[in-house]
């Protein structure tokens, strides 16, 4: 017996250390080193898959990948590994539900460093500036505070209508002042004078430059890092002079705006309720150097995360209404039963015309203004569903396959709002697709929102979209092409509008001409 019980226990003994080393191997190096790698295109020593990735419109590669490769897709480019997501749900598991480890940015040397566009906090690493940043940015415009905005989107929507109206060769500028206008307002509490504004241009610049020095595969020193240290007399030192003229534009741009909203308040001159206005006031002049450091960026961050976006889905509109002139009468048809035709419609009406919101709904995803969202990076190791993901991979969601999948989108190529069938679940579907994932979120989705419901409602009540005719008077159907960008735009088309009526000419004739 007592044998009996040594032997067994020997027995048992060993079975559970046995059990306990292959748990221990399991927790340390089991879940990672067993997982494998995600599929993806064979990858070249040293460049990685550098040369399959296009110039062009990279989400429609990333798209024709998923069916050889599936919804997760590792792609290596000078060992930086990115991790492209094509699933709805892989990016929600990933980039919502694990965001303690999925919220960083990736570190760009060129763009970042040299220039500085990591200040603002788009691109701020994940810490405690971007959560201040954050903070404020999220108070100012939450869905309690934003209706104060209202009527200035509601008068900008109905100035760009009644401008392309009279010249509809202005649609693409009047769209970028009337947006603009918005944002440095809610900003800075300044209205943009013309489109020859500094407060206007300089922030232009500084986003053209950022595409520029974010551009993949531009500047060597994103791959050699130390070379950002070299003399700046040395042959092939260009790029930090270049940097350094970037660098003051950025400064200017996010400065000189926040220097005038400051200066400005005891005289009146500042327009109240404004971002940087109001927190400067509810501090009582006790904001530290610090904060003060951080509005400045956070508020930089609001023309680089809104202009461009909003721009970009507006111009959408206009085209899909050029296309789709039998969804253009239905939701006018919508308009004029719920609003009349003695009055226009307001950001206040929108619950009560869901087939206009679906319109905007379905812009959005036919053409999203950000195909592959803003890239997260991963800050630990990670699995998820035996694929390994690598500490530091960048992820790209590729939000422009998961909108145009057909099992949840039927004929995705198809402008249908009535694929909603009016329901806000269906919609809300989209949005948050289009508008990013976890804690990196975009934290002006509602004012977004606000400004394309005032644009296309007021179109839609005003006036028809038509196409241009040519020289023989036949209609001009255009081209849906699109640029390549982080954020894509409709290249340039022609259009017609037609007022509705005399009411609708003289119900936008009386908008206010004093600023907002
Ligand atoms: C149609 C309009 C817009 C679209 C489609 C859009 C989309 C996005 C997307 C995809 C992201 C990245 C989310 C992620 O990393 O997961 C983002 C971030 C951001 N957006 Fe928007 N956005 C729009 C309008 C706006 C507006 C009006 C503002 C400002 C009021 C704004 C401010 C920002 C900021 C500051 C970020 C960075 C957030 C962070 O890194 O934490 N966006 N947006």
């Amino acid at each position: 017996m007592m044998g009996l019980l040594n032997t067994d226990s020997l027995l048992v003994q060993t079975l559970f250390a046995g059990v306990l080393l292959v748990f221990i191997a399991k927790q340390f190096f089991g879940s990672r080193k067993m997982a494998k790698l995600a599929p993806g295109p064979t990858r070249w020593p040293f460049l990685g898959n550098a040369l399959q990735l296009p110039q062009q419109q990279m989400w429609l590669t990333f798209s024709d990948w998923a069916k050889t490769y599936g919804d997760v897709i590792h792609v290596d480019v000078f060992g930086q590994p990115i991790i492209v997501i094509n699933s709805a749900k892989v990016a929600k598991d990933l980039l919502d539900k694990r965001s303690s480890i999925y919220s960083d940015r990736p570190h760009l040397v060129m763009a970042g460093d040299l220039v500085g566009y990591n200040d603002p906090f788009v691109l701020q690493p994940y810490g405690e500036k971007w959560r201040k940043q954050r903070k404020f940015v999220a108070s100012d415009f939450s869905p309690i505070t934003i209706p104060r905005y209202y009527p200035l989107q509601e008068t900008e929507a109905r100035k760009l209508v009644r401008n392309v109206l009279a010249n509809p060769d202005s649609l693409f500028p009047q769209t970028k002042l009337r947006i603009g206008t918005i944002i440095i307002r809610v900003t800075y509490g300044y209205y943009i004078k013309d489109e020859n504004d500094p407060f206007l241009t300089l922030p232009l610049t500084a986003m053209d430059n950022f595409s520029k020095a974010s551009a993949p595969g531009t500047w060597l020193v994103d791959f050699v890092p130390k070379l950002k240290n070299m003399p700046s007399w040395m042959p092939g030192a260009g790029f930090l002079e270049t940097a350094k003229k970037w660098r003051k534009i950025v400064w200017d741009a996010s400065w000189d705006p926040y220097n005038w909203c400051k200066n400005n308040l005891d005289t009146g001159e500042t327009l109240m309720p404004n971002l940087c206005g109001t927190t400067i006031q509810s501090a009582e002049g006790k904001l530290s150097k610090e904060d003060e450091e951080q509005l400045v960026w956070a508020a930089s961050a609001i023309m680089g995360g809104g202009l461009d976006t909003n721009m970009s889905t507006s111009l959408s509109f206009f085209l899909a209404m050029v296309l789709h002139p039998d969804v253009q009468k239905k939701a006018q048809a919508e308009i004029d039963a719920v609003i009349g035709r003695d009055r226009l419609p307001s950001i206040a009406d929108r619950e009560s015309l869901p087939y206009v919101r679906s319109v905007i709904t379905e812009v959005l995803r036919w053409k999203p203004p950000v195909p592959l969202s803003v890239p997260h990076s991963l800050t630990q190791d990670d699995v998820y569903e035996g694929i390994f993901l690598p500490k530091g991979s960048l992820i790209m969601p590729n939000v422009w396959h998961m909108l145009h999948d057909p099992e949840a989108y039927p004929e995705p190529a198809s402008f249908k709002p009535g694929r909603y069938n009016n329901s806000d679940a269906e919609m809300r579907k989209v949005h948050d697709l289009v508008f990013g994932f976890g804690r990196r979120s975009c934290p002006g989705v509602h004012f977004a929102e606000g400004t394309l419901f005032a644009i296309v409602s007021t179109v839609l009540a005003t006036v028809d979209v038509l196409p241009a005719l040519d020289a023989q008077g036949k209609a001009i159907k255009p081209d849906p092409t699109y640029s390549s960008g982080t954020i894509t735009f409709p290249d340039a088309f022609p259009l017609r509008l037609k007022a509705r009526s005399k009411q609708a000419e003289t119900l936008l004739a009386q908008v206010p001409s004093a600023p907002q």
